[in-house]
């Protein structure tokens, strides 16, 4: 979805019934099928569409086939033909009973008896003169039904029958006369109505009743979709989007989120039982956009059918055909071949090896139109198995990697589609499960995509997507990650066919718009991604507090941001049950130690059976940079400032000052280790006197001298002693009482706290194993790089977790 889709989504979402632009909503028999079905279709109505909105319809469940079998009872003068009739009645005046308040049921019931009537009558003369005339009544009973509920529920609907403005020139192709339906149907419309339309009937040119075709309703939805110059055209169905193999047969297929039109297209061609080559004519020129999406589970994200950029088309799918025809023939070599394989549109057709591949029901014909060329045939039965993706046909890797899974099968040829979307094996054998099984694997296993939405654009932030570019070319697991959304707190650029992540900053400067949580909220809700990743590198606790809906959805969090990972207790172990039960991962190793392997070292002793009795240390960059350089020759506050120029600062240095920093680390670590405690017991001694505590931090920067003479006075009393000044956080557990503060300590120089590097952390951890002798993890613990690289690091683990299809969710770093 682009930033303008999302931005129309959302106000769509606001104008519900709103007067608006023309979108087609089409609902099948399925979706019909019963009161309850079709109180779900008046729900789905209400929240998605909109005044002005053209509503097609099939025939409530199996009414058309019901009305075929009355037809056929009558040609073999059936005496089942009364009984049938009277089922086909009850089951309708059920619906309209169930559905309609008394008066409404009233008159839908005498017209249906009239209906009946005059079905008896065609019936009795001439029923073969009137077979469409009599299926045609499965629509009209329908839309008639659907509008008067919504007339009465909803909103002012007007009923149309197609016959009275759909006319096809030519039955074979069902082309439409658009110059005569066009003008027909907008002198039926009524201005701020919904219009309930009867799909999969039309006239002729003579007015004489037809049926679309197999399928028909979605190719009268895409009619009345170019009829009315529609935005987009929703297929409300039984399933919920198109898959990379018939998901019916194939457990492991992936819904395909955004199919190119050409791909859809060839799909249909090639026998998806969802898409039909009818469907998406009238659609040629891609500009009206084709969902498919589930009436019966709605805030499901369907398949969208349109034009895409690059992303959508690197999707490949797999598709069969059984019980064809392999028709072989000199006289198929050259233009002849190509004459035939266009004439019987051919499924596949090669004019250098003189075959074409059809139905058998064409066997006959081409037959016949061989004889007219005098030349002999050899027929033999085969099935297909085609790969399916955008310009497939041109991409080498694709075909040999489709050649080399086909070849223990017995391939009588490997065939390029015209259109190029396809590349066509044919088999002298029927495709069986396994097959069909085995060839998506091979063609689809690296195809999860992964969106990846980077939150804060600030100090971390940018050297992240800085080292980005890099790091997606170099490293495998992150070989489908697509970067698609940019935020910080006033703008966000969302980018569903992928933001060049190389321009990923001055992209971001010229696209993003202003944002909401409402909006972010509906795009996360309908991202057409497999995954997606949020790396929150703000140090925003109302950003943090978005967690627990991104985990609901399923969505994976890499952050740096260390608001939820030492939220309260119960609200931190919601997000962690929340992020299992819907297996997101949760990663968290920079928000303590920046990109040093701490997190992973605590997790590490505690799943293998060592138990943790003690963690202390310096936690914080900032104030081990501080305080390692600090002699008293220069004011604290003016290395305080330089540090923030660094970036090793919180983006407001009182964070650090305060203690509060190293509080949330200490805490975040006490967890890590097992242990169940909040904020609160953590003791803390801050540094920032009071009458700077309540100041904006443009404020405080201005006042920083203020806090001079006390870290002098402090230094003084230590140098006295032979000792120095640090801030250190100790954990420790005795006799199961938990003992935690993080404070300013005067150390002997030969303490292991007081000689590191500037800007070092360093963590000492003392357990069951590590007692006498405890474990050390130094080095730099805050600043740009390490902790993008940390972050980067996250990012790495998670994408090779889901290439893994790891089911069991892990929570690295904050478990
Ligand atoms: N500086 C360091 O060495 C380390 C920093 N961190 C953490 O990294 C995070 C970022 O730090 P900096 O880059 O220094 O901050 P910064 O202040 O330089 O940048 C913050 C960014 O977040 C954005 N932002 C703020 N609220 C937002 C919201 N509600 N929604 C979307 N975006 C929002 C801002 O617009 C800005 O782009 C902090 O949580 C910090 O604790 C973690 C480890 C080390
Ligand atoms: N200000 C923090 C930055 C990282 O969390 C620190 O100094 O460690």
């Amino acid at each position: 979805m682009t930033q303008d889709n999302l931005v129309e989504q959302l106000t769509v979402a606001h104008n519900q019934l709103a007067k608006h632009a023309t979108n087609v909503h089409k609902f099948g028999g399925s979706s019909l099928a019963s009161t309850q079905c079709i109180e779900r279709v008046v729900d789905i109505i209400r929240q998605h569409c909109q005044l002005n909105d053209i509503i097609v319809v099939s025939a409530n469940g199996k009414t058309t086939d019901a009305l075929f079998a009355i037809f056929q009872c009558a040609i073999e003068q059936s005496p089942e033909l009364e009984e049938k009739i009277t089922q086909l009645e009850n089951m309708q005046s059920e619906l309209i009973n169930s559905l309609l308040n008394a008066a409404s049921a009233a008159r839908l019931q005498s017209y249906l008896t009239e209906d009946i009537k005059q079905m008896k009558a065609w019936l009795s003369d001439q029923p073969e003169t009137h077979h469409a005339d009599i299926l045609a009544f499965g629509e009209l009973w329908s839309a008639r039904l659907l509008s008067s509920v919504l007339n009465e529920r909803v909103c002012p609907a007007i009923f149309m029958d197609a016959r009275d403005f759909l006319v096809i020139d030519n039955e074979q192709e069902y082309n439409v006369d658009y110059s005569v339906s066009r003008p027909g149907f907008e002198a039926k419309l009524h201005a701020n109505h919904l219009t309930v339309v009867t799909g999969y009937i039309c006239r002729d040119s003579q007015s004489v009743t037809r049926t679309l075709g197999r399928n028909g309703s979605d190719y009268s939805a895409t009619i009345m979709a170019a009829i009315s110059h529609a935005n987009q055209v929703t297929l409300w169905t039984d399933v919920d989007g198109i898959y990379s193999a018939d998901p019916r047969f194939v457990p492991q297929s992936r819904k395909l989120h955004r199919l190119p039109n050409g791909v859809a297209k060839e799909l249909g061609r090639l026998g998806n039982p969802v898409l039909h080559a009818n469907t998406l004519k009238p659609l040629a020129d891609g500009k009206t956009h084709l969902h498919v999406a589930s009436s019966f589970d709605p805030s499901v994200p369907g398949t969208e059918i349109g034009r895409f950029g690059q992303l959508a088309k690197q999707e490949l799918s797999v598709t069969y055909l059984n019980d064809l025809i392999l028709a072989q023939s000199q006289s198929f070599i050259g233009d002849l071949g190509r004459e035939a394989g266009e004439t019987f549109a051919a499924l596949c057709a090669d004019e250098t090896q003189g075959l074409i591949v059809i139905r058998q029901e064409q066997q006959k014909a081409v037959s016949q139109w061989l004889a007219a060329h005098d030349t002999e045939v050899a027929f033999t039965p085969v099935s297909i198995l085609a790969t399916v993706g955008h310009k497939v046909t041109r991409q080498g890797n694709v075909k040999a990697k489709f050649k080399r899974t086909l070849r223990h099968q017995k391939v009588l040829a490997v065939v390029d589609a015209w259109s190029g979307h396809s590349v066509i094996a044919i088999l002298s054998e029927p495709c069986s499960v396994e097959l069909l099984n085995n060839v998506h694997h091979d063609m689809t296993k690296d195809a999860k995509h992964i969106g990846l939405v980077v939150a804060g654009l600030g100090n971390i932030g940018v050297k992240f997507l800085e080292m980005l570019p890099k790091q997606l070319a170099r490293i495998p697991a992150l070989e489908n990650l697509h970067l698609v959304g940019l935020m910080t707190s006033k703008k966000a650029l969302i980018n569903t066919d992928g933001i060049d992540a190389s321009h990923a900053l001055s992209l971001f400067e010229q696209h993003a718009v202003s944002f909401d949580k409402a909006l972010l909220s509906s795009w996360l809700k309908s991202h057409p991604y497999d995954e997606l990743i949020v790396v929150d590198i703000t140090p925003s606790e109302k950003f943090s507090q978005l967690y627990l809906e991104f985990f609901k959805e399923g969505i994976h969090v890499i952050c740096a941001n260390k608001w939820a990972a030492s939220a309260p207790t119960p609200k931190y172990n919601e997000l962690l049950a929340e992020a299992k039960a819907n297996n997101s991962q949760w990663l968290g190793s920079t928000t303590v130690g920046a990109g040093l392997p701490i997190n992973y070292a605590i997790q590490d002793l505690l799943k293998s059976g060592d138990q943790i009795c003690e963690i202390s240390g310096i936690f914080s960059g900032t104030l081990s940079w501080l305080f390692e350089t600090y002699d008293g020759s220069v004011p604290f506050s003016t290395l305080l400032l330089d540090a923030l120029e660094q970036g090793i600062t919180e983006p407001d240095p009182r964070e650090d000052l305060s203690g509060r920093d190293v509080q949330r680390k200490l805490l975040i670590l006490a967890r890590a280790a097992g242990f169940e405690l909040s904020l609160e017991d953590v003791e803390r001694q801050d540094l920032v006197p009071n009458e700077l505590q309540a100041m904006t931090t443009e404020e405080f920067l201005a006042n920083a001298s203020q806090i001079d003479d006390f870290f002098a006075t402090q230094l003084n009393e230590a140098k006295t002693s032979q000792a120095c000044i640090r801030y250190i956080a100790r954990f420790n557990v005795k006799d199961g009482k938990i003992k935690a503060k993080v404070s300013l300590e005067c150390l002997s120089k030969n303490d292991a706290f007081a000689t590191i590097t500037p800007c070092d952390n360093i963590f000492q951890i003392r357990s069951l194993w590590y007692q006498e002798n405890p474990l050390i993890i130094r080095g730099p613990g805050a600043g740009r790089d390490v902790t993008a690289g940390g972050l980067h690091s996250d990012l790495v683990t998670v994408c090779q977790n889901l290439a893994n299809k790891q089911a069991v969710v892990k929570i690295k770093g904050l478990e």
